[in-house]
This record gives C-alpha cells, sequence and structure tokens, in this order.
C-alpha cells in the first residue's frame, strides 16, 4: 500500500506568524514541510534562506523539504543542512555538476532529490537514479504561488513513477504547484506519493479540513 504525504507549502503562510502557521500546519495532518527558496535569477521571485529554516526548525517534528529554486546550487547546499533541512531538491539545469551536487547533499546529512520543469526532460536521471531520494515533478512553472495545475504534469508523474519502478529503490515521488482538493486524486493515479499544497491549504481558514479532504480523496487508492 503507497504511503501519501501532504506537504503544505510555506510560500502560502503569514510569514509575519510562521511558527505558528507550521505548528497549525501539522497539528492539522500535514507529513512534511515544503520550504521554496527563490534567489530572484533562477526564478523571478525572492524569498527565504537559511536563516527562517533555522528558525522554524524546532517548531516542527516533520521533515522539512527544502526546494532551492537558485542558481548556483551547491554554495547553499551546507547551510540549509546546518539550518535543520530534511531533505534538498534542486533543478538540474541549475547545476553545473549534477551528480556532485546530489552527493553534497548526502554528505551533508540529507536526501537528495530533482526537481523538473514542465519543459525539463526526466533524462537528466538517466546517470544519477542511484544518488536521488526524490524526483519533484513541477505542474506549474517555478517562481510563484497560486498558479493553475498543468495537465500534461500527469504524463511526467506516470513517466517518472515507472522510472523509480524499474529502479527498484525506494524514491519519493513528489508533485508542485496547483495542488487542490479536486486534482489531486489525478496525480496519486499518475503514480505521485508526496503532495505539495500551498494556497489550497494555507489560502483556507480551517487547515485540517482541506488536509483531511485531500485524504479522503486517496483513501480509495
Ligand atoms: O515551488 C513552488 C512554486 O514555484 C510551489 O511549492 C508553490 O509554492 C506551490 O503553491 P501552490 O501552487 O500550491 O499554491
Ligand atoms: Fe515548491
Amino acid at each position: 500500500m503507497t504511503t501519501f504525504r501532504i506537504a503544505p507549502s510555506i510560500l502560502s503562510a503569514d510569514f509575519a506568524r510562521l511558527g505558528e502557521e507550521v505548528r497549525n500546519v501539522v497539528a492539522a495532518g500535514a507529513d512534511i514541510i515544503h520550504f521554496d527558496v527563490m534567489d530572484n535569477h533562477y526564478v523571478p521571485n525572492l524569498t527565504v534562506g537559511p536563516l527562517v529554516c533555522q528558525a522554524i526548525r524546532p517548531h516542527v517534528q516533520v521533515p522539512i523539504d527544502v526546494h532551492l529554486m537558485v542558481k548556483p546550487v551547491d554554495r547553499i547546499i551546507p547551510d540549509f543542512a546546518k539550518a535543520g533541512a530534511n531533505i534538498i531538491t534542486f533543478h538540474p539545469e541549475a547545476s553545473d555538476h549534477v551528480d556532485r551536487s546530489l552527493q553534497l547533499i548526502r554528505d551533508n546529512g540529507c536526501k537528495a532529490g530533482l526537481v523538473f520543469n514542465p519543459a525539463t526532460p526526466l533524462s537528466y536521471l538517466d546517470h544519477v537514479m542511484d544518488k536521488v531520494d526524490m524526483i519533484l515533478i513541477m505542474s506549474v512553472n517555478p517562481g510563484f504561488g497560486g498558479q493553475s495545475f498543468i495537465p500534461q504534469a500527469l504524463k511526467k508523474i506516470a513517466e517518472a513513477r515507472r522510472r523509480i519502478d524499474e529502479s527498484g529503490r525506494d524514491i519519493m515521488l513528489e508533485v508542485d504547484g496547483g495542488i487542490k482538493i479536486d486534482n489531486i486524486k489525478a496525480a496519486a493515479e499518475a503514480g505521485a506519493d508526496t503532495f505539495v499544497a500551498g494556497s489550497a491549504i494555507f489560502g483556507q481558514p480551517d487547515y485540517k479540513a482541506v488536509i483531511d479532504a485531500m485524504r479522503g480523496q486517496l483513501a480509495s487508492l
């Protein structure tokens, strides 16, 4: 039986009350905190860095999943590991040496993953499957919360699932962007097991109601 994980993205949280927000969303049933790092260079937006990761770390026991939308990648990895990240993912186009960046994440004690934009081919995985603990399929172009799910992502999730099954390794398959109660099931049916949701959760007054409804959609799978 598949273990499904809900990973609220703090991008849509109230940053003035971030500690309380992450505590509340974990109390509401979140399995992972998804932490979006944007540098106004690789993506046209600027968010938060290791200091903020360190600040929220004592507030939650669940894994913190750091999604790096930065270029260059390597310089910031040890800082996030020290700040309490458990999983660190990056976009392969943003690294000159993908294998080295994956190894650097693992050498710093974290799980490592690659992120695929809608137009990025999965062939980046060809020679590094043995160093990947998470594959993250973007179902929006990165840079902003609150965008609409791009349906073509479903085919890519299915292809990533095929590659994971073929590898025989235990690799998380995460989907990120526009995930809502009404499309989470389709993403799961395509093969995703970990679901980032920012605006769908933090945009609503009752986080538990949304997370429960998402789990309800997954219950029959
Ligand atoms: O990485 C990103 C955007 O680049 C995401 O993690 C978003 O923050 C998800 O937000 P919603 O699409 O769920 O509102
Ligand atoms: Fe993200």
